[in-house]
């Protein structure tokens, strides 16, 4: 019997998606104002500037500012490698955070190349979660929210654009299994080759998948399922998500296994991940399929599966551009251009 009284973490996080803040229409409304002013024809930088009213808006600041841009890498090991559904060891994940120390990985060369912070957060890696073929990844409610909590953090001090990014050898299965269990389908639908895995692994990581997801009986709650087949390093990317809603702090969301993160908030409340911009769509065969179901159109396609934050980096750097040339550009009237039709 469970007890009535037992405290219940989740719902903590259930209401703090109820009191997310809304974007502000003046700052939106006054950023689309100076965009008509500037020295270019109306519209002609595209979605570069939806995204400063987007940022504008989130930030509550005409003009927006991004001047403390961070990438914040979770990193965390899934008792499911045992299974043999990635093609490297589990030991790479320890061993690629060494690398990301030493700025040796790519995530270090593009956070150079954009001028972005980075951070690194590791999330218990000698003590995987439970492997989800045969148990629940996360031993209690408790833990699970303590995980959420913990990627609260990545938003600490100045942070005034959030990437969002993971490592964690086999957490593209993790990932397929909880976009599976949200959206249902087969789980053929929702696994990739992840680092790549051969035909026979793919079939393989598609069968454990399965099998994980039909121990769940239908249950969808999306904080139940990531309990129950999710994985900390997605876990803690939920709690970034809230968190940054919580500061109106934009997010950029990465590629396949960071969008499973963004599944599991809008799962929850759809609109909760509309502080979200989704930096691109990763070569993971069904990552498509997952930004779709988010109403969600990724900024980049570069055919890139690489993780790290790499794709929502790479896509800071637009945003960046899109947020200076927004704020530095001259008018046509201080640069004496004519306006259209005008002389
Ligand atoms: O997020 C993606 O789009 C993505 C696609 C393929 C691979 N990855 C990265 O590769 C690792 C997971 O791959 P795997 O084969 O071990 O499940 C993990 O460290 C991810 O960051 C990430
Ligand atoms: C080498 C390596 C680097 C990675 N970066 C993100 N996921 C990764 C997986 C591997 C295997």
């Amino acid at each position: 019997m469970s007890d009535p009284t037992a405290p219940r973490p989740f719902d903590d996080i259930r209401a703090l998606v109820t009191s997310r803040p809304a974007p502000d229409a003046d700052a939106i409304a006054a950023t689309r104002a100076r965009e008509q002013d500037l020295t270019k024809p109306a519209g002609s930088l595209g979605r570069l500037e939806e995204i400063a009213a987007f940022v504008a808006g989130w930030q509550g600041k005409a003009p927006p500012e991004v001047s403390s841009p961070t990438v914040a890498v979770f990193a965390a090991n899934h008792g499911v490698a045992d299974q043999g559904v990635s093609a490297f060891p589990a030991s790479v994940t320890k061993q690629m955070v060494e690398n990301f120390r030493k700025g040796g990985a790519a995530i270090n060369q593009i956070c150079l190349t954009n001028d972005l912070a980075l951070r690194v957060f590791e999330l218990a890696l000698e003590r995987p979660t439970g492997d989800i073929l045969l148990t629940d990844a996360f031993d209690s409610e408790r833990e699970c929210a303590a995980t959420i909590a913990y990627g609260m953090e990545a938003i600490a001090g100045e942070v005034d654009l959030l990437c969002l990014g993971e490592m964690g050898i086999a957490n593209t299965a993790i990932a397929a299994a909880v976009l599976h269990a949200l959206y249902g389908g087969t789980a053929d639908e929702w696994v990739g080759r992840g680092t790549g895995v051969s035909d026979e692994g793919l079939a393989h990581k598609a069968d454990v998948v399965g099998r994980a997801v039909a121990r769940l009986d239908g249950e969808r709650d999306p904080l139940v399922v990531l309990q129950r087949v999710g994985g900390r390093e997605i876990a803690a990317m939920v709690g970034a998500i809230l968190a940054a809603r919580q500061q109106r702090i934009p997010v950029v969301v990465d590629g396949f296994v960071t969008t499973a993160a963004a599944a599991v908030v809008h799962a929850i409340e759809p609109d909760a991940i509309a502080h979200c911009l989704f930096g691109h769509v990763s070569a993971e065969k069904a990552h498509r399929a997952a930004l779709e179901r988010l109403g969600a159109d990724p900024l980049l396609d570069l055919g890139m599966r690489l993780g790290e934050g790499t794709g929502a980096a790479l896509a800071a750097g637009l945003i960046r551009a899109a947020i200076q040339t927004h704020r530095g550009m001259s008018t046509f009237s201080d640069a004496g251009v004519a306006g259209p039709g005008g002389e």
